[in-house]
């Protein structure tokens, strides 16, 4: 692997801490870090190398998936790490930087290929990028590349000057836009799937499927987060980015041996189909909700109002749930129904693919059965579910048929992600094409909420979200699936559907 200096802003904060250094260190045990590699964390704070150091040490410790049993390969790991006071708004501190980076760049012979990690708020972006071009970090005798954090923007306005600005100062090929979905192995698949599945790819069309749930579900609230949940909501902090991703993933049609160019063409191509809402749409196409008091795991918790840090009036979103039409040859016709939210019954991210009844032939509901459907768990299970329908003493039965689970051993997504960017790969990074038809689909939601022009739903803390979602796939003759207990797949015998292989 090409020798890198990874300098990462925010080295103090939360981010890194949870995220960076685990997959760093998980990377460093499966060898898949370069040999030659020197980290250089900046923030605010004066710290030493070695408290720095100590630092890492205990974020591993504390959020690694492997658990440290190997110390000395900890301390070759940490003995890569040093640390520099900078801030943002400091032309010196550049200066001072680029001395450190050379000083290590010479003492461990590492050619200057820079990557810069922004793991600081989004205020900072153009500040540090603009910064790096003219404090001479990016060298022309090695490549330089910016990893940037969500938000990108905060409606489609601000994204595209944000955009022209950070391009003053990297090319697109040097920006790689973290959304950390795109790492989860199961969205990864996603490409693979179809792709690499004849099967799959005959069924994958209007003529066969007759609608596409994707659903991600979160039992936490607002966190510590209040100061900036409650002026982005779920539109903005999981619906814009990650929920659209996870579309874009699974309607693309790819050729075969694609190039990341090819993933990004046709994910383009995908959000360029997307039938827009104009503002007086969103009302039946869209519901917002927010929740109030409930019950988590037996344990009263509070509305959304209540949290700390919330306004007592807010019409903040917690939660959305959208139909979508993606008008292409392919997806014509067929409902993309997708819904996130806080504060919900069970925490889990999947998709459902609803299959069409047979031609020609009753409902096989009314003869017991039920629709064929393809369910892909994302997280926090990984795996592929297949519903199909049999015969049980002369009456139609539905039996889930377990395709893939995945190990539990498996990499994280920052770990996926970070790896790509050491090594150049953008498949699966958010390219500004993609950024910018995503804010465009959503700005007239973003006014329509913003002028209180849709109701806000409430719906109790733990339940699976607003009634209102509900009667969104009833108009068209569908329900959500896997809400309910009976439809849930357990691994076990006592599910009404469930039949595995192997088990
Ligand atoms: N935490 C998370 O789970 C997630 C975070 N993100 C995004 O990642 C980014 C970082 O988030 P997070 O780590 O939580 O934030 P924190 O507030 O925990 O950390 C912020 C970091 O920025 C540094 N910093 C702030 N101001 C300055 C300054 N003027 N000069 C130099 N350094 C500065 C701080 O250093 P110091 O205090 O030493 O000055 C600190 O290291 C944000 O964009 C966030 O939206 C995205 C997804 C998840
Ligand atoms: O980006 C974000 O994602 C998390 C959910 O991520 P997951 O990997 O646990 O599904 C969400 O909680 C957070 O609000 C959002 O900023």
């Amino acid at each position: 692997m090409v020798p890198v200096t990874f300098v990462l802003f925010g080295a103090t904060g939360d981010l890194a801490k949870r995220k960076i250094y685990p997959a760093l260190y998980n990377l460093f045990v499966d060898g898949k870090l370069p040999e030659a590699f020197s980290l250089i964390g900046l923030g605010r704070r004066e710290w030493t190398d070695e408290f720095f150091q100590s630092n890492v040490e205990q974020s591993l410790r504390q959020f690694s998936r492997r658990e440290i049993q190997d110390h000395g390969k900890m301390e070759s790991f940490v003995r890569k790490f040093r640390y520099t006071a900078l801030e943002i708004g400091r032309t010196d501190d550049y200066k001072k930087l680029l001395q450190v980076i050379e000083e290590r760049e010479s003492e461990l012979q590492l050619p200057p290929n820079r990557l810069f990690y922004l793991s600081v708020g989004p205020e900072y972006f153009t500040t540090i990028a603009s910064n790096i071009a003219e404090s001479g970090l990016g060298s022309a005798d090695g490549w330089k590349r910016l990893v940037i954090e969500k938000p990108f923007g905060h409606d489609l306005q601000s994204a595209r000057d944000l955009n022209e600005q950070l391009s003053k100062s990297f090319a697109e090929d040097e920006i790689y836009r973290i959304d950390h979905y795109l790492g989860k192995p199961m969205v990864q698949n996603l490409e693979v799937l179809e792709q690499a599945n004849p099967i799959i790819q005959a069924l994958w069309s209007n003529r066969y499927i007759a609608n596409v749930q994707i659903t991600a579900s979160e039992t936490v609230g607002v966190e510590e987060r209040a100061g900036y949940y409650d002026h982005v909501g779920a539109v903005r902090d999981m619906f814009q980015n990650h929920m659209l991703q996870m579309l874009m993933m699974l309607a693309i049609h790819l050729p075969h041996n694609s190039s990341p160019e090819d993933v990004r063409k046709h994910k383009k191509q995908v959000m360029e189909a997307l039938v827009p809402l104009s503002k007086s749409d969103v009302s039946a196409s869209v519901i917002r909700g927010q929740y109030t008091s409930g019950s988590m795991g037996g344990n009263p918790v509070k509305g959304y109002r209540s949290e700390p840090g919330i306004a007592a009036a807010s019409m903040n979103d917690t939660y959305i749930a959208a139909k979508l039409q993606v008008d292409d040859f392919f997806w014509r016709g067929v409902p993309f129904y997708i819904r996130t939210g806080k504060r919900l019954k069970e925490k889990s991210t999947r998709i459902v693919v609803e299959f069409k009844e047979a031609l020609n032939q009753p409902s096989t509901a009314a003869l017991g059965g039920a629709p064929n459907l393809l369910l892909i768990d994302i997280n926090p299970n990984e795996g592929i579910m297949l519903q199909l329908n049999t015969k049980e003493n002369g009456e139609l039965k539905p039996v889930q048929i377990q395709l893939h689970e995945s190990s539990k051993d498996i990499p994280e997504a920052y770990e996926n992600l970070i790896f790509d960017a050491l090594t150049g790969n953008p498949t699966f990074f958010a390219h500004w094409d993609e950024v910018e038809l995503a804010w465009s689909w959503v700005q007239p939601i973003l006014d329509a909420f913003r002028d209180n022009s849709v109701p806000l739903h409430s719906y109790e803390a733990g339940s699976n979200g607003p009634a209102e979602a509900d009667a969104l796939l009833a108009a068209d003759g569908y329900h959500w699936w896997f809400d309910s207990k009976e439809e849930q797949q357990t691994n076990g015998k006592e599910d009404k559907y469930a039949y595995q292989i192997g088990h």
